[in-house]
This record gives structure tokens, C-alpha cells and sequence, in this order.
């Protein structure tokens, strides 16, 4: 569970987060609306002590983020804005057991949590591919294969359908769907929301700093918030 509490945040005399309070529970599809520049990143990074509020708190499984950041940053993976600035080696499955090998597993231990994280987005095939010769919506596939990999029960993704064509967008809804399945919990954000909606259990919406909708898609919707469901739709 990752609880926000009167979490507010500033760049310097720039505030960004204004009391922003809401939870994601175990298991749950949360889809984080907002356009851009409305905190959406910004609220992310505090889930796993990127960055940290100047009132309120942040919790992880109970936990204050910035009391236990390490136990934090295993819970909760993050697949940022371009994944490929994410990647650190030239070919998939040297990419995804890069976070495991820095965890000090033993070489069984890697070889299965790569092989079960790149079945869980169906690149098992591609083990020896090289990343830059894959589509984008494989990419983002990798990207989310080696925060998997880590085993976190929560994860993070900022804008992951960012420059991503309908295929390989819904590819990746396919893989985030199974993944919720399975009990991950998912926060997925995005300016454009798109048909990620259609997975969400809650749809969170944010604008200047400020949670302005917090309820399930059937509660959408709002009047009040068609500017930010007309911005675009490539989620
Ligand atoms: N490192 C930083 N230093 C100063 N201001 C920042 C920094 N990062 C973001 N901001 C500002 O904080 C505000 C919120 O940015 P944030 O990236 O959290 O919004 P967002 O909703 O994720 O938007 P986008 O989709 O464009 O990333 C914006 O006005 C942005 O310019």
C-alpha cells in the first residue's frame, strides 16, 4: 500500500503538491490523470524517496518513506518517462538482470527472476536481442521487465505510453493488465488517459498541485474535468 498524506512539495518557492492525499491499495489499478505540469511526476517520485515532502508523509506497506528509503525503492518500481534513458547494457536480458546482479543474488536467482520477468511481459523470446533494434512498445516492455525483476509489489510508471503507436500501446495495456491479475499494484500516469481508463479500478486527477477527482471510472465523467479528458487520448 502506498498512502499520501497532506503530502505538500515545492521546487524552491515554486510549489508543486498542495496537501495531496489519497492511497493505493495492495492489488489496485490507479490511473493518474492530470495535464502536464500538474504535479503527476512529481507525486511519483515521492513514492520511493526521489524526492521528499516538505509537510506530510509518505508511506509504503506502513512504512515512512524517507525513515526506510531502501525498503521503499524495493516495494515500489519505477519505469520513468523515456525508458530507453532507463536501459544500462546493449542487449534485453543483460538489461533486465542488472538490478538483481546489483542485489548480490546468485547467478540462479538472476537467471530465473529474468526469465519470469521477461515472461511476464512475453519477450522471453528476445533474451538476446538488442535493445535498440527492438520497437518502442518492446522497449517499454523491457523497461518494465527489469523493474519486475526486482520483484516489487507496487509499480510506478510515468507517461508510459509516451511516443508508443496503437500496437505497441496495446501491447503494453496487456501486459499491465495481466501484471494487475497477478496482484501488482499499478499506478500508471498520463496526460492523455485514453483507453488505459478502461483498466483502472480509480482514476485519480490531478491539476496544480491538487487532487481534484479521486473515484472509480464509472464516477467520470466530471463535467468539471473534460478539459483534461479532451487534451488528447494516447493512453
Ligand atoms: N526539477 C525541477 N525543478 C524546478 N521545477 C520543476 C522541476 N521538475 C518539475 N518542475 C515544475 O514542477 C511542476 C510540476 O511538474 P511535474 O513534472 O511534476 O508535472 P507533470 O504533471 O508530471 O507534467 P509532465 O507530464 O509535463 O511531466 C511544473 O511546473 C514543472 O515545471
Amino acid at each position: 500500500m502506498i498512502e499520501y498524506d497532506t503530502v505538500s512539495f515545492a521546487y524552491g518557492d515554486t510549489p508543486v503538491l498542495d496537501s495531496v492525499s489519497t492511497t493505493i491499495d495492495d492489488g489496485e489499478f490507479v490511473v493518474l490523470v492530470g495535464p502536464n505540469g500538474s504535479g503527476k511526476t512529481t507525486l511519483l517520485r515521492h513514492a520511493n524517496g526521489l524526492l521528499a515532502p516538505d509537510s506530510g508523509t509518505v508511506r509504503v506497506n506502513g512504512r515512512a518513506v524517507d525513515a526506510n528509503v531502501v525498503a521503499a525503492r524495493a516495494a515500489v518500481g519505477m519505469v520513468f518517462q523515456h525508458p530507453r534513458d532507463q536501459f544500462v547494457a546493449a542487449t534485453v536480458g543483460s538489461d533486465v538482470a542488472f538490478g538483481p546482479e546489483n542485489l548480490g543474488l546468485d547467478r540462479a536467482e538472476i537467471d530465473d527472476r529474468v526469465e519470469r520477468a521477461l515472461e511476464a511481459v512475453s519477450l522471453q523470446a528476445r533474451a538476446t536481442a538488442r535493445i535498440d533494434e527492438l520497437s518502442g512498445g518492446e522497449q517499454a516492455r523491457v523497461a518494465i521487465a527489469g523493474v519486475l525483476a526486482m520483484e516489487p509489489t507496487h509499480l510506478v510508471l510515468d507517461e508510459p505510453f509516451t511516443g508508443l503507436d496503437r500496437p505497441s500501446r496495446q501491447s503494453v495495456h496487456a501486459q499491465l493488465r495481466a501484471l494487475s491479475r497477478d496482484g501488482t499494484s499499478i499506478v500508471v500516469s498520463t496526460h492523455a488517459p485514453g483507453s488505459v481508463v478502461d483498466l483502472a479500478d480509480r482514476i485519480v486527477v490531478m491539476e496544480d498541485g491538487r487532487l481534484v477527482h479521486d473515484g472509480t471510472p464509472d464516477e467520470l465523467p466530471d463535467p468539471s474535468l473534460s478539459d483534461v479528458f479532451d487534451a488528447g487520448s494516447v493512453g
